[in-house]
């Protein structure tokens, strides 16, 4: 007996039976698999919607937003270097800890929220950068962003930041487009520019519409410190969708999702939404733990809570209908 699959990829469907040289026979068991990037796509492009993505730095944090339903994520580097290596965001992360945070983080439902990721400078020259794509879309990263810090990058909310020259920033661009289209991916290719601060206004919008020229899907300009300009901007590179990132009290003042969406930001990130409550909460646990002795969790919030956030539930099903035995009588 032969099984045709049938896969959706992209927008299209790839009948794989075309390649077989006699008609298939039934039965045909249809796998229509719709990429996150492919759906983050979707969404910029069929609808007007501020697509709004908490930062996450860990499989937790990232299960919450999940729990709470939110429709998109975005992978901090901030919150992965601190998290991961426990350093501040000066560069010090590199593609193999940035990629296997993003890939565990969208794959903990791949069907769940698409993941836009921060790809930093890219991590090299050109051949890295187009190492660097193929990685993430291998990982089912739905969309990145590549900017044109040097490579000794630091937080673009710090002071203090160089970017690489026009010509260097365009062949980061044109060698992730060109790898997103050689891997025929939907990836959404965001073009960040942190000349801001040594370059000013104009500069920012010269680099974002030159991205844009090579086929760059979204912009963002990073660390706005009026609303004034980030309104601008918007007009500026109209109809081009544009991400904020809102980093709370970093360079940008306070702007919120309505302000974003009514100045027609598509795409809004939150970098330390996780990181810094994270911070806090620890911090105040193990106060009282060193000062009083113990931690003082509020009643009712057991391990099991923690592990149903974690797909507790699901591992238990998939056990059960698989013919385990290990969860028949619960946990
Ligand atoms: C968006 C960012 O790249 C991140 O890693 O989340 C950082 C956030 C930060 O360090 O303030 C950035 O803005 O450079």
């Amino acid at each position: 007996m032969t099984i045709a699959v049938q896969a959706q990829q992209k927008d299209f469907f790839h009948d794989v039976t075309e390649l077989q040289p006699e008609p298939v026979p039934a039965p045909t068991l249809t796998v229509q698999l719709k990429p996150a990037a492919s759906r983050l796509r979707r969404m910029l492009r069929e609808t007007d919607e501020l697509i709004i993505c908490p930062g996450v730095y860990d499989g937790l944090s990232a299960r919450v937003a999940m729990e709470l339903g939110f429709k998109a994520m975005y992978m901090t580097g901030a919150g992965t270097t601190a998290s991961r290596l426990g350093m501040a965001d000066l560069g010090l992360a590199q593609l193999h800890d940035m990629k296997t945070n993003a890939e565990m983080i969208a794959n903990l439902d791949p069907y769940g929220p698409p993941l836009i990721a921060d790809m930093d400078t890219g991590y090299g020259g050109p051949l890295m950068v187009s190492k660097s794509v193929q990685q993430y879309i291998q990982a089912n990263v739905a969309g990145f962003h590549i900017e044109d810090q040097i490579q000794n990058k630091r937080c673009g909310h710090l002071a203090g930041k160089k970017v690489v020259g026009l010509e260097e920033y365009e062949m980061r661009i044109r060698a992730a487009k060109l790898t997103k289209d050689r891997l025929n991916s939907d990836i959404v290719l965001i073009a960040r520019t942190d000349a801001l601060q040594q370059h000013g206004y104009d500069e920012c919008i010269k680099r974002l519409k030159a991205a844009r020229a090579l086929g760059a899907d979204v912009g963002l300009l990073e660390g706005f410190t009026t609303k004034e300009q980030a309104r601008q901007a918007v007009k500026d590179l109209a109809p081009w969708p544009l991400l904020l990132n809102m980093v709370e009290n970093g360079a940008t003042p306070l702007i919120t999702t309505k302000e974003a969406h009514e100045m027609g930001f598509r795409i809004m990130i939150f970098s330390f939404a996780s990181i810094t409550p994270a911070y806090l909460g620890i911090r105040s646990a193990f106060e009282r733990l060193k000062n009083e002795g113990i931690v003082g969790i509020p009643e009712g919030l057991g391990p099991r809570k923690i592990f149903e956030v974690c797909g507790l539930t699901d591992s238990m099903n998939i056990d059960t209908a698989s013919g385990g035995d290990g969860f028949l009588e619960g946990v």
